[in-house]
């Protein structure tokens, strides 16, 4: 049976001027609708890679991602994706950010009327309807991280790809778009593949964690595959105490570690 997202055997080679570069080989991945998947590996072992694939942003070389049997082609509202660098439009208020959005998405499908209301309640889930008529300019990182997520969602995406979204912003601010990312997964059950350096943010969010090997010259793999199996609502401080966190945590530790060590280990 195939599951809700399937990644076949996708390798990735790049034309470069110093000849072919292998960077992804052989990914095989199977992921049901809801789940939380992260990716972790080493800086320049094909996470974005991968993740640009699946948005249909970049043709695999060899296999094909399917979502729910179709082959993903093109970039498309069902699989919206979301930066580490907020890609909001400057001269565009947060409104009009998220409107564009929705007005693209569902120009058939809404009324203007039910598109007002749709982008002002996905603004209100990331808690930025306060902020309607700021312009990118006049927000912190994770005020923009906060409306990128937003125009996401009110895509309405079978899949929510996300590149270390919040990698570029202080602890506290992470911490609590942390938050806002396990209500939001929580009450719509999306899917969610998310790139992350972060051991914690990895264990804290996913019901998996993908462990990718360094790759070298053979590109690089799927290494290892964690499951989490930590019950949600999911607390961080809670979570801290619990045994399974640390063996979740001490594991990709481990992997990373042995990667460090071994770079070529596949
Ligand atoms: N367009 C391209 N042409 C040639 N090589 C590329 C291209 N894009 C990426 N690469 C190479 O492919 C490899 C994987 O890059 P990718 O950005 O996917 O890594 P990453 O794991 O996301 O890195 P990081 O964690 O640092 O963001 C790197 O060696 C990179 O230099």
């Amino acid at each position: 049976m195939k599951s809700h997202l399937n990644l076949e055997n996708v390798g990735v080679e790049f034309r470069t001027a110093r000849g072919p570069f292998r960077a992804l080989r052989d990914v095989t991945l199977r992921i049901e609708r809801g789940e939380f998947v992260s990716i972790i590996g080493h800086s320049g072992c094909g996470k974005s890679t991968l993740l640009n694939v699946v948005a249909g942003l970049l043709p695999a070389t060899e296999g094909v991602v399917l979502l729910e049997d179709r082959e993903v082609k093109d970039p498309g509202p069902e699989r919206a994706v979301v930066f580490q660098s907020h890609s909001l439009l400057p001269w565009l208020t947060v409104y009009e950010n998220v409107r564009m959005a929705v007005d693209k998405v569902f120009a058939d499908g809404k009324t203007r009327a039910e598109r007002h209301a749709w982008t002002l309640a996905n603004l209100e889930r990331v808690r930025m309807h306060y902020a309607l008529e700021k312009r990118p300019g006049e927000l912190s990182g994770g005020m923009k991280q906060r409306v990128g997520i937003a125009r996401a969602l009110a895509m309405e995406p079978k899949v929510l790809l996300m590149d270390e979204p919040f990698g570029a912003l202080d602890a506290l601010t992470r911490a609590s778009l942390q938050e806002a990312l396990m209500e939001i997964h929580a009450s719509l059950g999306n899917t969610v593949i998310m790139i992350t350096h972060d051991i914690d943010e990895a264990v804290l969010l996913s019901d998996r964690i993908v462990m990718m090997t360094n790759g070298g010259e053979a590109g690089a793999t799927v290494g290892e595959i964690l499951a989490v199996d930590l019950p949600r609502p999911r607390d961080r401080l809670v979570l801290a105490e619990k045994p399974e966190y640390a063996r979740a945590r001490a594991a990709v530790l481990k992997f990373l570690y042995e990667r460090e060590r071994h770079p070529a280990a596949a």
